[in-house]
């Protein structure tokens, strides 16, 4: 049983807060629809189904980046997901928004604007200093009590994701629970057979973290991404570093450098790492080259090539339990989808307990038509993931605790 309180043990008929994370990607100016709205709209049907009048509260950005925008077209395009009208009031805590809150009647739902734009909001500090900022003081006395269901902002101690349990009683909602329940498995499930990860992306430094802190529960990392190219030139071979106008692995190479050549010496047999890989020739198809014919890096590599998903894909179907955090090559073009898609469809394939994680990974079987339902849990979350997956502290997870 969960230490914190969930939608069970919330009574219909309240004026509830929710936080929930529709951080999303923007192009153009244009915010990219995606599964986080597809999960968070079981949450908000939820609550306005039970007669509540229901209040969200998100982010999107940060100050500074192109994807900083108002909330109005989220609210769009969750009111899709929902199939409910979704109203929004371009104000966080403001007369508009106390206006448009008490106007609101029960099973209505109204999204206020991004979080970010509260001065507030940002600065990390504990729960009970955010619970004296203007923002949750406003705020809190509108509503009886506050839903949390921002799991993949667990990590991030904001007015909005830690304050409002301090003064208002707390609940953790439906995507908060279910990804506390699987993305904390790793750390604390037992099991008999074989475990392994799956593992790439753009950051090295994840992987080092899995791999350093997973020791005892993962017998086996299956690395690719740019984070296989750099185990690879801790090992001599030359890839990983950036050539012409690249500037991917040299900067990374550079901070992870001692901790890569020291696992490569040390840790050799934990870890499988590319024999082949893909890249785009010179008529923009894709085209594959092995490790042993690389004589200088002469081209990105964008995907783990055939070889070494044939490698791979056997080590997946033996075993008990397979977690992915990154995917291994650029799945958001078709032609460098390979080895991510083929990997994570024999995952589904196999009766094994599995988590497909990461912000981005997430999206591969959105954008392939693999079946979420043949995986014991697609995480939504990024960084909060990772906390998890390596037993770090997760701040909102142990705010719901603490005010249970
Ligand atoms: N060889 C490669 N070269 C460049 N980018 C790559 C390569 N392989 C994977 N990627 C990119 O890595 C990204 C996903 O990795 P990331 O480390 O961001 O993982 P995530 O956990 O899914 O997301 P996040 O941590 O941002 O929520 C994808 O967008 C993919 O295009
Ligand atoms: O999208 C995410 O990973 C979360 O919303 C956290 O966003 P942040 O890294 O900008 O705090």
């Amino acid at each position: 049983m969960p230490e914190y309180n969930t939608l069970d043990d919330l009574e219909p008929g309240q004026r509830v807060l929710v936080r929930v994370d529709l951080n999303s990607p923007v192009e153009d100016g244009v915010v990219q629809d995606n599964n986080r709205f597809d999960r968070y709209s079981e949450t908000v049907a939820a609550l306005a189904d039970d007669d509540h009048k229901v209040v969200l509260m998100a982010h999107q950005g940060r100050p500074g980046r192109d994807d900083f925008v108002s909330l109005d077209q989220h609210a769009e395009i969750l009111e899709e997901h929902v199939g409910k009208p979704i109203q929004f009031v371009d104000d966080i805590y403001g007369d508009d928004a106390v206006e448009a809150i008490e106007g609101l009647e029960a099973g209505e739902i109204l999204l206020l604007e991004n979080t970010r734009m509260a001065d507030d909001e940002l600065p990390e500090k504990d729960a009970e200093e955010h619970a004296e900022s203007d923002f949750v003081q406003t705020l809190a006395p509108l509503f009886d009590a506050f839903v949390n269901d921002a799991y993949s902002a667990a990590h991030r101690a904001h007015a909005s994701t830690v304050g409002f349990a301090v003064e208002l009683p707390t609940y953790a909602g439906l995507v908060m629970d279910k990804e506390y329940q699987y993305n904390t498995s790793v750390a604390e499930k037992e099991f008999d057979g074989q475990v392994t990860m799956l593992c790439g992306g753009n950051k090295s430094e994840d992987v080092i973290s899995v791999v350093n802190n997973l020791e005892e529960k993962v017998d086996t990392f299956l690395v690719g991404g740019l984070p296989g190219e750099l185990f690879l030139r801790a090992e001599g071979y030359p890839v990983g570093m950036d050539i012409g106008d690249m500037d991917l692995l040299d900067d990374q190479w550079d901070e992870t450098k001692d901790t890569l050549e020291d696992l490569v010496e040390n840790r050799r047999d934990d870890f499988e790492l590319p024999v082949d890989f893909a890249y785009e020739d010179a008529e923009g198809e894709r085209a594959e080259i092995a490790l042993e014919d690389i004589d200088e890096k002469e081209t990105g590599y964008l995907d783990i090539g055939h070889e070494t998903i044939e490698a791979y894909e056997p080590i997946i179907r033996e075993s008990e339990a397979v977690f992915v955090k990154g995917a291994v090559g650029v799945f958001e073009d078709e032609r460098f989808a390979d080895g991510t898609v083929e990997l994570i469809e024999a995952i589904g394939e196999t009766d094994c307990f599995s988590v497909v994680g990461g912000g981005d990974t997430a999206r591969t079987l959105s954008l392939y038509g693999l079946d979420e339902e043949n995986y014991d849990h697609v995480s939504i979350a990024g960084g909060a993931y990772l906390n998890a997956l390596t037993g770090q502290e997760l701040v909102v997870v142990d705010v719901l605790k603490k005010y249970a």
